[in-house]
């Protein structure tokens, strides 16, 4: 199967299918599922792979720990997007937590991902998950200010359902939802294809939030360019160094919860990942 889409305009990307699982279309999107001869089962949402069974870990691991590794006992978590459970599972490795909210907007996403990837949707069954069917933007408006203490935007790309959650409305509605000292951790594209959008996610976050704006990445083979960034920022209060995790994952790591190990992230590769390439400081002057 050839992969061409206008996020990775000028390349393909392709995987070899053995067959084909689901293929639907929800309110919002068009739903596939195969499984690969190389990455196991893939799901992909409107052409574009959203995770392989392979690496997922990857992008799982690190969109939840580098926020919640990144201020100490975190309590109340939101999670926006991230149906397939990947994320909550990450999540309730940490034992401080209390309360995971969830939002995400296409049920099809969550009744597809709890048939074809268990390892995944395992995350709904921690008690503490509160799943909220509907749009992000609307949940946030009913939110009391500064209930949470990190909130994780597990979107797809900006181009579908997904588009409102990289403009500046939805980046406040976040700052207010998040108490101070409070962290965001988003979707934020590749660094090789999509330097002008992560400058112009940068520059309003840089407005929005009062405390450090970073930039971090992880490899994900099944992802064009084969890597994928995410945004992390605090809000104005005690200041949160993102660079030297202050709740190390080691600490937690003897809480299996979710009854599997880590496969990617651990503190080394926490720090590492906020290292960027040359051309990425001088592009996305994050300094
Ligand atoms: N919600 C899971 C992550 C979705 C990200 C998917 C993704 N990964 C990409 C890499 C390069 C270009 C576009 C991309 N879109």
């Amino acid at each position: 199967m050839y992969f061409n889409n206008p996020m990775w305009p000028g390349e393909a990307h392709s995987l070899k299918v053995e067959n084909i699982l689901f293929q639907g279309k929800s309110e919002f999107q068009e739903i596939l599922v195969f499984e690969s001869s190389a990455y196991g089962k893939v799901l992909v949402l409107d052409g574009i792979v959203q995770l392989s069974e392979k690496d997922e870990c990857a992008y799982q691991e690190m969109i939840a720990h580098l926020p919640l590794c990144s201020i100490e006992s975190p309590k109340r978590v939101l999670v926006v997007g991230g149906g397939d459970g990947g994320v909550l599972r990450e999540i309730s490795r940490h034992s401080s937590v209390e309360l995971i909210d969830i939002c995400e907007i296409d049920k099809m996403v969550i009744d597809v991902c709890k048939k074809y990837f268990p390892q995944l949707y395992v995350g709904f069954e921690d008690p503490r998950v509160r799943l909220h069917v509907g749009d992000a933007v609307e949940f946030l408006r009913h939110v009391p200010e500064g209930k949470y203490d990190a909130i994780i935007v597990d979107s797809s790309d900006p181009v579908g359902p997904a588009q409102e959650l990289v403009e500046r409305p939805f980046f406040e509605t976040t700052a207010r939802a998040l108490r101070p000292g409070g962290v965001l951790c988003n979707m934020a594209e590749s660094m090789w294809l999509h330097t002008h959008l992560i400058q112009d996610m940068l520059s309003i976050c840089r407005e929005t939030f009062k405390g450090s704006v970073h930039y971090a990445w992880a490899s994900v083979p099944t992802y064009p360019s084969g890597v994928i960034g995410f945004l992390l920022c605090s809000t104005e209060g005690p200041p949160v160094d993102f660079l030297h995790p202050v709740n190390p994952i080691e600490k937690l790591e003897g809480n299996l919860k979710c009854g599997r190990e880590l496969r990617f992230y651990n503190s080394e590769i926490h720090s590492a990942a906020f290292a960027l390439p040359s051309f990425v400081r001088r592009e996305v002057s994050i300094l």
